[in-house]
């Protein structure tokens, strides 16, 4: 160490290293010596031969060079800026027990610090926050092998039942097994034009629930449409899966019956706590041991009361193919069940299209929903936008039958609405954690294997090094100038909807469908308007996530060319017809 340090002193120093190296990159030099010696006048002292002192020249510069090289190799590159460590729990206690919550105070240490990538030490553990697309797309793009496992964290062990599935699985061959059948099976896009009609039934249903709750006198027409949005995702999802929407009777309007009221808020309840900051997941020693903060016990109640729908579903369908009395597939309950082994036995266990299928459940319901509550409650404030989205609409689909998923594509301004949607109102403060596998450098940062890697979905979407006034939802600024169509994803993560790589969504095409058309049947089908007793809806983040902190309530007028619609039949008419209010018209 004294040696280096030394020769560190001098190569910082020394002015006649530039002149050695004139000398050992001189060709002169080295192609003649003879003639390098009297042109570079090299100094040469009484007893030492020209020769003898190019050698020792040569060497130094050779020494030097080798010097240079070792300390960049040996110098250990510094971990992201962070908060003080407190000796052994870290920083842990800081977000322990502060008023905040964990993503408020991670995005507030990162604001103070002026940082776009910080690194939190939680009892040992690096959590590694990111708010910079160029870095994020290091991780996700450049080093995405290293960073596609996820951490093994109760709340998802215990929703995956132990790692069944596909999005909480840490990486490993499950993961690639479930994601295989994914892809192939469940999500590809030859099953999404097989399931296109169970989606089509479900919009209809959209516009009949909330036909009748605008058409009903009591309420004055106001619609909640939290309700609506969230019951719309998880009709879909459930007649795509177990080919029904409703667990029990539903209600007469089509609106959820209680079934299915427990059925959404238990996904919603397990949403809310997946990968939550819980400190049991970074003192293990007390992992099912103690439910310090009451994670675990909320997180279990929740998927018993999914389990408790989906479960007996589930076996049902497998004793009806096993004795023969369901012989035709008609949904994906049937192809998961279906799916063989070599040798003729089921691919999936019981327990894995159980666990499986909640996982689906958990993915469709929650983005979709959130994007167009936030949405429309952002455009009831801006009027111009709510009339430019139902001018596209009346543009590319007409006024005589509902949009398809056909129409979809070509209703760019729709779509940059949800996008806007997404950049701005993300569901999650972050992206679903990814873990390192692998000691990696990122933007010049030390990054230790087991690191907990959280690119910020609310961080990327308003970073205003990237978006002009990035509080302010302004949809046109996704639409292209060549008119090319707006996609929902983001390669470049300037902003995270579906995330990229890896482990990024596989359900993009459904999870687009099933926004863009929950967002367009909306807008085309009603004219929306702040209720009665309010004059702007209050734009608010709720206290304890990213959802508006109280459900939108609007005003809903259908538009005329919907009641002619259930009237010559081209839609089915809604369930029950309310007592009618005047319609009206936009
Ligand atoms: C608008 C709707 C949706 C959005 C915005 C969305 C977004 C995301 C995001 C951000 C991730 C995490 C990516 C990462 O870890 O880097 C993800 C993963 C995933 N999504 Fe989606 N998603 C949507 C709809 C869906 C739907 C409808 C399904 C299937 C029914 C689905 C299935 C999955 C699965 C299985 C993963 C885990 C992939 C893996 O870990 O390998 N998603 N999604």
């Amino acid at each position: 160490m004294a040696n280096f340090s030394r020769l560190l002193n001098f190569s910082s120093s020394c002015s006649t290293l530039p002149c050695m190296a004139m000398a050992f990159f001189n060709p002169i030099h080295t192609a003649n010596p003879a003639i390098a010696f009297t042109t570079l006048e090299m100094p040469t002292s009484e007893g030492i031969s020209p020769f003898l002192s190019s050698f020792c020249s040569t060497l130094l510069l050779a020494a030097s060079l080798l010097f240079i090289l070792w300390k960049k190799r040996a110098k250990p590159l510094a971990l992201p800026p962070g908060p003080n460590p407190w000796p052994i729990v870290g920083s842990l206690p800081g977000l322990l027990f502060t008023k905040k919550l964990a993503f408020r105070s991670i995005h507030k240490m990162m604001d103070d610090m002026n940082a776009e990538i910080i690194c939190i030490n939680l009892w040992g553990v690096h959590v590694i926050p990111v708010t910079s697309p160029q870095i994020a797309v290091d991780f996700l793009k450049r080093n995405d092998a290293v960073f596609s496992s996820r951490p093994d964290v109760l709340s998802a062990d215990i929703t995956s039942r132990g790692y069944l599935t596909t999005a909480l699985t840490p990486g490993g061959e499950q993961w690639k097994k479930m994601k295989r059948v994914l892809a192939s099976e469940v999500l590809s896009a030859q099953r999404h034009r097989w399931l296109q009609g169970k989606r089509t039934e479900e919009a209809d249903h959209l516009i009949g629930f909330v036909y009748n709750q605008s058409m009903d006198s009591t309420t004055g027409g106001v619609v909640n449409v939290r309700v609506a949005a969230q019951h719309y995702c998880g009709n879909v999802i459930r007649k795509m899966v177990f080919g029904k929407r409703f667990f029990g009777n539903g209600r007469a309007d089509g609106g959820p019956g209680v079934e299915e009221e427990e059925h959404v808020s238990a996904l919603f309840k397990i949403l809310a706590y997946l990968y939550s900051f819980c400190v049991s997941d970074y003192l293990p020693c007390l992992r099912r041991r103690l439910d310090l903060d009451g994670h675990e016990k909320i997180i279990r109640t929740a998927t018993a009361s999914v389990a408790k729908y989906q479960d007996p579903e589930i076996d049902e369908r497998i004793r009806h193919w096993t004795e023969g009395t369901r012989t035709e597939q008609d949904d994906l309950l049937d192809i998961l069940i279906g799916l063989k082994q070599k040798d003729g036995s089921p691919l999936l266990s019981p327990d894995e299209i159980k666990a499986q299928l909640v996982e689906l459940m958990l993915a469709t319901v929650d983005n979709p929903s959130n994007a167009v509550e936030w949405a429309l409650a952002e455009m009831i404030n801006q009027p111009t936008l709510l009339e430019r989205a139902t001018e596209e609409l009346d543009r590319v689909v007409g006024r005589n039958r509902l949009v398809q998923e056909s129409d979809l594509s070509q209703l760019n301004y729709v779509k940059s609405c949800v996008k806007e949607s997404f950049r701005l109102h993300p569901i999650a403060p972050f992206n679903v954690p990814h873990i390192s596998t692998a000691d990696t450098t990122i933007a010049g940062y030390f990054i230790p294997k087991g690191s907990h890697v959280l690119l910020s979905r609310l961080g990327l979407g308003r970073n205003p090094r990237v978006w002009d006034e990035p509080l302010q939802f302004r949809p046109e600024r996704h639409l292209k100038r060549d008119g090319s169509a707006v996609m929902l994803t983001d390669p470049d993560l300037k902003m995270l909807s579906f995330s990229i790589g890896r482990r990024g969504c596989p359900g993009v095409t459904l999870g687009s469908t099933l926004t863009t058309m929950l967002m367009a049947r909306l807008l085309q089908g009603f004219s929306w308007e702040l209720p009665p007793t309010m004059s702007k809806i209050e734009l608010k983040e709720s206290a304890k996530d990213l959802f508006l902190a109280e459900p939108l309530h609007a005003k809903a007028r259908p538009r005329s060319f919907l009641s002619f619609l259930f009237q010559t039949h081209r839609i089915p008419p809604p369930l029950k017809m309310a007592n009618p209010v005047k319609m009206g018209d936009s």
